[in-house]
């Protein structure tokens, strides 16, 4: 049997032990018209579908012996022009009699010695009403249809159930709370509530809490009025409570938000009011406030570096976005959105190559999504070709890989000992604790011990 497909020795023997019958119940059963010709264009095939398109049955089509019969039946006719151009058409037909329009596909298929051994033709008729089609199921279940808010990709249960949280949510001003780890979207989901609220077309203003020094964070927020402060802007400045006026406030990494802000942030959600710097009249205002962390807030008012007032008022709603180890489902759209953006942005097509998207799989992604964006742009920019392939991925992820094909990374031990500092980092990354890693990896005290201070030094800090 020809092997133009390459399979492995494995697959074709098995192809080659399926019976004859088995392929003939396929071929007499599909829906689509299929019929071939050999090289000098005597249709040698011809399965039942044939006749919805052509009116003829397939025993008369085979006792034809020159492709030439078509010329009379469809325009344009395809089967010569693949001869000449040698490679696979695609072809809108009309019948002459049923003026229906058929689509079909003529492709060659070559010998040894690169002729055209058969012509392998595939039809099909446009009048097909489809039960479902394949985008409406699609986008039935992503979080882009659910949202109606481009960008935001996700399939799993888990997060599209956030999702329909935060869109309930948002109708209402209440002030939303979006817990998770660092990188899982949470900025995304605050500008998902916007979008769903009914100030969409007002602004959406966001700060980062933990980025800014107190003092700035303060005229940041609140604004001052002129000459408030030495080195002030002589005309005032408008704060973001103001600027954001019937819009959303976004405060992210809020567990970082000094202690005597709380106290003015709380007043303005307790009153709708605030006092810039150095004035004594009040401005009022209609914001929405969503606050995001990934801090145990709970933890801070024990520590009374939160206040627990401003901890009930900022989450009257909460969200959990969970980690994507907890969403596995999301990884591969995520990933193919991530590489479309690429493609698009620099006018190519590239492609994952499937253990490309095992890899993609079998990690954990401690950095969430950020971690596989930033991945799969690098893997894009070096991989030269067409074909994204997993030798570009980064060492700690492919060290999961027990099935990747052997390449030489060194001697044996160093190679043991790359692969025993990936398990430690992973793992002390992940307990934070040595008496933890211990026991996760059953190793004596000693050898954690050893094992932590040999290659997680620069973590313990
Ligand atoms: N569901 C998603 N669909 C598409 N892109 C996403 C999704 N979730 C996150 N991203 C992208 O991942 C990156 C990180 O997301 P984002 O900044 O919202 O995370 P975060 O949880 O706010 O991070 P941090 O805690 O560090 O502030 C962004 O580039 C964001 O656009």
């Amino acid at each position: 049997m020809e092997n133009p497909f390459n399979h492995g020795p494995e697959y074709l023997a098995y192809l080659e032990s399926l019976p004859k019958e088995f392929f003939l119940k396929i071929l007499e059963n599909i829906y689509l018209g299929i019929y071939v010709s050999d090289r000098d264009g005597n249709t040698i095939y011809a399965n039942p579908a044939i006749t919805r398109h052509y009116g003829k049955r397939p025993e008369e089509l085979v006792t034809y012996s020159n492709w030439g019969i078509w010329q009379g039946i469809v325009s344009p006719p395809a089967y010569k022009e693949v001869f000449e151009k040698k490679r696979t058409l695609f072809y809108r037909q009309m019948h002459f009699f049923s003026k229906e329009i058929l689509t079909t596909i003529a492709i060659p298929v070559f010998d040894r010695n690169q002729d055209i051994d058969l012509l392998i033709g595939i039809t099909q008729d446009n009048i097909v009403k489809f039960d479902r089609s394949y985008d409406e199921i699609y986008y039935q279940n992503t979080a882009e249809s659910k949202s109606n808010f481009k960008g935001i990709i996700g399939e799993s249960k888990i997060y599209l159930q956030e999702l329909l949280t935060l869109r309930r949510a948002a109708k209402s001003k209440t002030s939303i709370l979006i817990l998770g780890e660092s990188g899982t979207g949470k900025s995304l989901a605050a500008r998902y509530v916007h979008n769903c609220s009914k100030r969409k077309e007002q602004p959406f203003l966001e700060i980062n809490c933990a980025a800014i020094p107190e003092n700035l964070l303060e005229s940041e927020l609140f604004g001052y009025v002129p000459h408030a402060f030495t080195g002030a802007n002589p005309k005032g400045k408008k704060g973001l409570f103001q600027l954001a006026n019937h819009g959303t406030l976004f405060l992210d990494e809020i567990g970082d938000l000094p202690l005597s802000l709380q106290a003015k942030i709380l007043f303005v959600l307790e009153t709708g009011k605030f006092l810039p710097i150095g004035s004594e009249k009040y401005i009022e205002v209609d914001v929405r406030i969503i606050s995001a962390t990934n801090q145990d807030l709970e933890q801070l008012i024990e520590e009374k570096k939160f206040r627990d007032d401003l901890y009930w008022r900022i989450n009257a709603i909460s969200s959990i976005i969970p980690p994507l180890r907890e969403r596995k489902d999301d990884i591969v759209p995520l990933a193919f959105h991530f590489l479309q953006q690429n493609n698009r942005e620099n006018g190519t097509n590239k492609k994952m190559d499937p253990l490309f998207i095992s890899y993609l799989l079998q990690y954990d992604w401690p950095g969430n999504v950020r971690e596989l964006k930033n991945i799969i742009e690098r893997c894009y920019i070096l991989s030269p070709g067409y074909n994204i392939s997993p030798d570009k991925f980064p060492r700690k992820i492919k060290s999961l890989d027990v099935d990747t094909p052997y390449e030489s990374q060194g001697t044996f031990d160093e190679m043991m000992t790359a692969y025993e500092r990936d398990i430690i980092r992973a793992c002390y990354k992940k307990e934070k604790n040595i008496t933890k890693v211990q026991k996760r990896l059953g190793l004596s005290q000693n050898k954690a011990y050893r094992l932590v201070k040999k290659h997680c030094a620069d973590l313990e800090k």
